[in-house]
């Protein structure tokens, strides 16, 4: 159970990114006062993609970033279905930030697995480089499908239960993904959660009131000890709200 945990529900998609960046600047700043650099997850998707452009026109201490992907389809970074591609061409590629301190995942190698196997030993490899035995990433972006699912962590697949790895392979209709798993989302300070559109409301209602199965509402499984926050659009969060 979170110890902080709100619902805030904006107008629409171009208010809630616009609080989602105040809110990624706060996360930011809690963590270089703390710890002198900003370890941040992107999520996927098109939601975030107005967050990204907005970021990319602040002045913040870039040197001091260092990003991550929660997710990945298994395509090239130039495929239009790329996560880490839409980032880059939305934000990173326009901002003055170290190249090596950008962490794609990795989508070239034959096997996912492989590949899951090779980002989760880049994590492992990083985290202990601060004294970390596991990720703490400082700040992790989510969406959610209209089937409850977030990151790569699909309804009913085996990816839900994988807890002694930080990255496994997801499975969306057959399509391989990578995706960091439940323990290492869990485990940031903070879960950004940007969720926009009508189609979300039935998964939502599942998700929000803790009574859809886990495995069928992925989303559930998030459960951060810490900082928990939901940004929701009027359509996706119709009577949503703790405010
Ligand atoms: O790679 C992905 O697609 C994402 O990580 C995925 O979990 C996404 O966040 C949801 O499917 C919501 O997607 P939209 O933002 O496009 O609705």
């Amino acid at each position: 159970m979170p110890a902080e945990q709100r619902i805030e529900v904006l107008p629409d998609l171009e208010s809630l990114s616009q609080r989602a960046l105040e809110i990624t600047v706060e996360q930011m700043e809690l963590a270089l006062a703390a710890r002198g650099r900003f370890n941040i997850v992107l999520a996927g998707g098109s939601t975030p993609k107005s967050l990204y452009e907005r970021l990319s026109q602040e002045a913040l201490p870039w040197s001091a970033f260092h990003v991550f992907w929660g997710d990945e389809r298994y395509v090239p970074p130039d495929h239009p279905d790329s996560n880490e591609g839409m980032a880059r061409q939305a934000w990173l590629d326009h901002i003055p930030i170290p190249a090596a301190q950008i962490y794609p995942m990795p989508t070239f190698l034959p096997d996912p697995h492989q590949a899951a196997a090779q980002y989760h030993q880049e994590l492992l490899v990083y985290f202990q480089s601060l004294d970390k035995p596991t990720p703490d990433f400082d700040l992790v972006l989510l969406g959610m499908g209209p089937d409850g699912h977030t990151a790569s962590l699909f309804p009913h697949t085996p990816a839900l239960n994988v807890t002694d790895q930080f990255v496994t392979v997801g499975e969306k209709e057959g399509q391989p993904r990578l995706t960091l798993t439940v323990p290492v989302i869990n485990q940031a300070r903070c879960v950004l959660f940007l969720v926009a559109g009508a189609n979300k409301q039935a998964a939502l209602g599942q998700v929000l009131t803790k009574t859809g199965d886990p495995q069928a509402y992925p989303a559930r499984l998030i459960q951060p000890d810490e900082t928990l926050i939901w940004l929701l659009d009027q359509e996706a969060g119709l009577g949503w709200s703790d405010e």
